[in-house]
């Protein structure tokens, strides 16, 4: 449907965007001494400062004036409200339900669980031999398996009930990798899957349960508990319904940690910890529900992403956290942000007219300043970066962490103010170099400054935080498919090499040959490595 609204208010963001000091940073700052605290933005326990962008007055009018257009809001909420907002699969999108508001069948589930929880945790639920269950194994891939992860390793300590791993490749080394450090009579398995049908998930379910079996004879399988959707596929595995905990197709994988498929969480931190982690999350929906677009942390980082992909024309945006805890999250984003916007057509079926989801990439801080910073800082496009900062740790090495902390500002701050030629030259000659060398080297020292960073900074990881987190870029990534006009909750992009990859099992099983000649010959290739023994 033709939006001209949409399209005029398009035409002036880009005209702004084509100013030669669009992409000018440092001038910002010049003209605005009060700019990094008007440009911070507060939610629950989440400040994000957004200062350190080319976002100016004029350009936030112009985003904001996009987004009416384009209604934002009214997507919002429709989406919270329920509303049909994946039509390419006809389904609500309802997350956000599953973080325990008044549904009935939310609020049932989560007393299932918690009751499950409280059962392994008390010891009532016990294993095969009668002892009692110390770790938890999660099987299952992508939203099944990513979520759930990051949540387990960001906020687990040894004071938690249960240690818990995460088997998601297909790959056995995976399973030779966890199977190690597992006792087979006290470890519980959760088969997490939506659809119970995925290939990796199913196939490492069968060796799971044969190494339960080959331990503990038939009753094995009583340590096995599905997680799922398809409650007749989980009831066909052998796993009886007091074992199987639900959930609505309307829970996309990505957004499912929420939902059933956060059990693995609440086992590994306890009840309390998962309730508090829905409980974060649940503030950060109220915030978005009710905030107004020039406050609304998600809509802002959403509109600064657009500033950056279709304004500046900058490809990539890198995610990293200065918490070793948080190694995984951009892990999470990156399935959270590029399967929901990494598309091209538009929901009318039309060609989208401009750039979508930028490439998500990230590790945590200080180690990435040793690995891939140098392109984000002399590298010849711009990769804005999301810095994200815990002030209070949980460990007693206050100096560990202040340099932590001094490390990420230190980044965000080289990023945007950069080195000229002139101070280039003027410190080396200092450290008294010759005109030569000067001429030389001096060109490859140059920073040029201006590149963009948004910073976020908790209070402290806990699991409200945490919740809040998530739940920030969840809506973001709502509000750049209302943006973009794109459907934010389907992934039909995961589909063809699923399908294909049937017929290259068939070939590598020596039963079919691959009709495709590259496949075929890498096929040839791998068969006579491995006839060679
Ligand atoms: O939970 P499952 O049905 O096993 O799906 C696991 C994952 O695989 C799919 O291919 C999708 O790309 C993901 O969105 C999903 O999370």
């Amino acid at each position: 449907m033709p939006n001209d609204d949409a399209d005029a208010a398009w035409s002036a963001l880009m005209a702004l965007a084509r100013r030669p000091d669009a992409r000018a940073i440092r001038p910002l700052f010049a003209a605005d001494a009060d700019r990094a605290a008007r440009w911070t933005h507060r939610a629950g326990d989440v400040a994000l400062d957004l200062s350190r962008t080319s976002v100016s007055d004029d350009v936030l009018a112009a985003l904001l004036r996009l987004a009416r257009a384009r209604d934002v809001t009214g997507f919002r909420d429709r989406m919270l409200g329920g509303g049909v907002v994946n039509p390419t699969e006809g389904r609500a999108a309802l997350h956000a339900a599953q973080r325990g508001g008044g549904d009935a069948a939310v609020q049932a589930t989560l007393a299932r669980m918690q009751a499950f929880c409280g059962a392994v945790h008390g010891g009532a639920l016990c294993g095969a031999t009668g002892q009692r269950f110390t770790d938890v194994v999660n099987i299952g891939i992508g939203g099944s398996d990513l979520g759930p992860a990051m949540v387990a390793r960001a906020l687990w300590t040894p004071a938690a009930p249960m240690r818990a791993h995460y088997l998601a490749n297909v790959d056995a080394h995976a399973w030779q990798e966890i199977r190690a450090r597992l006792d087979p009579a006290r470890t519980l398995v959760l088969v997490a899957s939506k659809t119970f049908t995925t290939q990796e998930t199913m196939t490492n379910a069968a060796l799971v349960r044969a190494w339960l079996v080959d331990a503990l004879g038939e009753a094995g399988t009583t340590h096995l508990a599905a997680l799922s959707t398809n409650l007749p596929a989980a009831a066909e595995f052998g796993i009886p319904g007091e074992r199987v905990f639900g959930f609505a197709d309307t829970v996309g994988g990505r957004f499912s940690l929420w939902s059933a498929i956060g059990l693995s969480i609440a086992l590994a931190l306890g009840w309390d910890g998962f309730a508090a982690l829905l409980a974060g999350a649940r503030s950060m929906d109220e915030h978005f529900a009710s905030a107004p677009p020039e406050s609304n942390l998600p809509l802002l980082l959403a509109l600064t992403e657009v500033w950056h992909v279709n304004g500046l024309g900058y490809p990539a945006r890198a995610v990293l956290p200065y918490d070793e805890r948080l190694a995984r999250f951009p892990a999470h984003l990156q399935q959270l942000e590029m399967e929901s916007l990494g598309k091209a057509v538009a929901l009318d079926g039309g060609v989208v007219a401009r750039a979508s989801g930028p490439v998500v990439f990230g590790e945590p801080g200080t180690n990435a300043q040793h690995s891939f910073m140098q392109l984000i800082h002399q590298g010849p496009t711009p990769v804005p970066v999301d810095f994200i900062l815990v002030a209070k740790p949980d460990h007693p090495f206050a100096d560990s962490h202040r340099k932590l902390l001094a490390n990420g500002l230190a980044q965000a701050e080289a990023l945007l103010v950069g080195k000229s030629a002139a101070e280039v030259r003027a410190e080396m000659a200092a450290a008294g170099a010759d005109a030569e060398r000067i001429a030389a080297i001096a060109p490859h020292r140059v920073f040029t400054g201006d590149r963009p960073s948004s910073v976020i900074i908790l209070p402290r990881l806990t699991p409200g935080t945490l919740g809040q987190l998530v739940a920030l870029y969840e809506h973001k990534v709502a509000c750049l498919g209302a943006l973009w006009n794109i459907n934010p909750f389907d992934q039909w992009g995961v589909e063809l090499g699923k399908v294909l990859a049937g017929g290259t099992l068939a070939a590598l099983e020596g039963r079919a040959v691959a009709a495709q000649a590259a496949t075929a010959a890498s096929v040839a290739a791998i068969l006579r490595l491995q006839a060679e023994g």
